[in-house]
């Protein structure tokens, strides 16, 4: 098997939200596949109204495949805050036409105010590793996990374009949608991430710096956070630019020229234009200050690599066949 989903970015690439289809007949949710997590809800039918702001609802009663997993339960926190929590059913789940018959549909009966908030989001489809799915007593397997014996390939590739749909695609790396090489790295699972080495950065004028530092690779987080001294020197070439201690990030004149960021994976160089780099106001109501899309780490050893990084690469998640999952990376 092999299938290909598009994804849409929300306002300012705050997440990318990509339809799946769930039950029989099927119920369409658009979800946030997120490399940073493990586990697959959705809104539901079970949920207080008050929860519920013009999101589509899964209602397991309407689909003759649905199953309620008996006394399992699920709950969940995110590295933004935002929570959810409810009860487990199985259906049948597809995905750009790749479907696992049994996939453990996490239902929310709990969301925090941030998912009430996020009109357009349904839910959330985790792409980590298996060992951080967070059903109890028994724990559940991802989607990519369930279909990976059926896959062409054991990998699906994350295509972000800014401020454009891009794609997930399922089991075949598709040429058309990168150029020259794939550069692939190894990756530490032992967190449950998609972790890997960052061989180095640069930026502006200053030569790339071979300064090894770890990272996730994590769809579901907007901005890359990295370590603090080199966001620091990064904003340091930037006039005006300041640490908002309020926000614990950088803020700078929205008419500011950022210069390009650029990272390593092995002997290869990618870049994250300037551009990208201006993620947006810092709030509607000032047109002059805006917000940085590289922001410090909070010093938890290790930096988070979200969209504003991936949507500058090709970026493919491979479990590999025995052997350890690697990460690759190509220019497009
Ligand atoms: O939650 C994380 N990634 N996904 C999402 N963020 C917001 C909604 C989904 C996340 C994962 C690992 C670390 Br370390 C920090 C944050």
């Amino acid at each position: 098997d092999s299938g290909s989903a598009k994804t849409t970015p929300e306002k300012d690439d705050l997440e990318y939200l990509t339809p799946v289809s769930i039950g029989t007949p099927p119920q369409v949710l658009n979800l946030d596949f997120d490399s940073g997590s493990s586990d697959l809800w959705v809104f539901s039918s079970e949920l207080p109204q008050s929860s519920v702001s013009g999101q589509s609802l899964y209602d397991p009663s309407k689909s003759s495949t649905a199953e309620e997993v008996q006394g399992a339960t699920w709950n969940i926190s995110y590295g933004d805050q935002s929570s959810s929590n409810g009860i487990v059913y199985r259906d049948v789940v597809n995905v750009g036409g790749v479907e696992f018959k049994s996939q453990a549909v996490e239902i929310a009966t709990t969301v925090s105010s941030q998912f009430t908030r996020d009109t357009n989001n349904d839910g959330l489809l985790g792409l980590a590793f298996s060992s951080i799915n967070t059903v109890q007593p028994q724990q559940e397997k991802t989607f990519f996990d369930n279909i990976l014996s059926n896959l062409d390939a054991p990998v699906w590739t994350a295509d972000l374009k800014y401020h454009a749909p891009g794609t997930y695609d399922f089991g075949v790396i598709d040429k058309s949608k990168y150029t020259g090489d794939i550069t692939y790295t190894d990756v530490d699972q032992s967190d449950g991430f998609w972790m890997f080495d960052v061989a180095g950065y640069g930026f502006g004028n200053s030569t790339f710096k071979a300064a090894p530092f770890k990272g996730i690779a994590d769809t579901g987080t907007t901005l890359a956070m990295i370590p603090a001294e080199i966001a620091g020197a990064y904003y340091r070439q930037v006039k005006g630019a300041k640490l908002d201690s309020q926000q614990g990030a950088y803020v700078f004149p929205c008419d500011s020229v950022l210069p390009d960021f650029i990272f390593g994976v092995g002997n290869a160089r990618y870049t994250i234009p300037g551009k990208f780099i201006n993620y947006s106001l810092l709030d509607e109501s000032d047109p002059t200050t805006c917000f940085g899309g590289l922001q410090p780490d909070m010093g938890i050893g290790f930096a988070i690599l979200g969209d504003i990084l991936l949507k500058s690469t090709f970026v493919v998640f491979d479990a590999g066949t025995e052997s350890t999952p690697r990460l690759g990376f190509a220019k497009k």
